[in-house]
């Protein structure tokens, strides 16, 4: 069966670092990648911009780009956007053998075993973890150290062999971009750093999105 992996993220804005792990894993991988926007983020204050504005954006971002689709899943579901009930809710979807990958950067994925229900998560998909400047895997907490002993895997064709449980880590040139640094150097007049694909920048600027935050 063919794997399917699956872009979790608030997406405020999407940038180009987004891009790039969604690439390296759609490569790697050989699968198609759902890019799901959190419609109300667990452990996150309020987003800059509206849900809607956040679809489309990821939506102005895909278009054209080979193997990337977007899943509105998590917009319409009320409460938080816990990665625990969307993986039930495709798991329901698609049957027990369906073999679902999620894709993290270190920075999430260090932050795992605070996420509800987060040793459930191992049952119902792999991850799949990228690079992100500043963070590391040697120093996770111990219990999530535990729950990843022996999960990982280094040969790629090993996740489309099964439904879920494997880690895989993602090769790819380490990119800088951050949601976060967007939003700043908006609101400080400062530009978008280079970090946005140009039909979201001219989006952004022209609904003046990010001045006053
Ligand atoms: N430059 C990057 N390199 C690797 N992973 C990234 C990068 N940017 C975001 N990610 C990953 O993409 C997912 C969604 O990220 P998110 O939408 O929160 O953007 P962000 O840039 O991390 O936002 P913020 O700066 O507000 O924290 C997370 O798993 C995050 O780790
Ligand atoms: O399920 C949880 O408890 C949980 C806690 C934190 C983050 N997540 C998910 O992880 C993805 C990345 O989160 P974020 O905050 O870095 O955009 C996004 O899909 C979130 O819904 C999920």
């Amino acid at each position: 069966m063919s794997l399917r992996i699956l872009y979790g993220g608030t997406f405020d804005p999407i940038h180009l670092g987004h891009l790039a792990v969604a690439a390296a894993a759609r490569d790697a991988l050989d699968a198609k990648v759902y890019f799901l926007p959190a419609g109300d983020p667990p452990h996150r204050p309020p987003t800059g911009a509206s849900a809607e504005q956040r679809v489309r954006m990821i939506a102005l971002a895909i278009a054209e780009q080979p193997g990337f689709l977007l899943d509105r899943r998590e917009l319409e579901r009320s409460g938080p956007s816990y990665t625990v009930d969307t993986l039930r809710e495709l798991r329901a979807q698609l049957g027990p053998d369906e073999p679902l990958a999620w894709l993290v950067g270190d920075d999430a994925f260090s932050g795992l075993s605070s996420w509800h229900d987060w040793r459930s998560l191992f049952d119902l998909a792999h991850f799949v973890v990228a690079v992100r400047p500043g963070y590391a895997l040697d120093n996770l907490p111990e219990n999530l150290a535990q729950a990843c002993d022996g999960r990982w895997e280094s040969d790629p064709s090993a996740l489309s062999g099964q439904p879920g449980g494997r880690l895989f880590r993602l090769a790819m040139p380490p990119h800088p971009a951050s949601a976060s640094g967007i939003r700043r150097s908006l609101a400080g007049g400062r530009g978008d750093r280079g970090w946005l694909a140009p039909a979201v920048a001219l989006y952004i600027h022209k609904l003046g999105l990010y001045q006053n935050r």
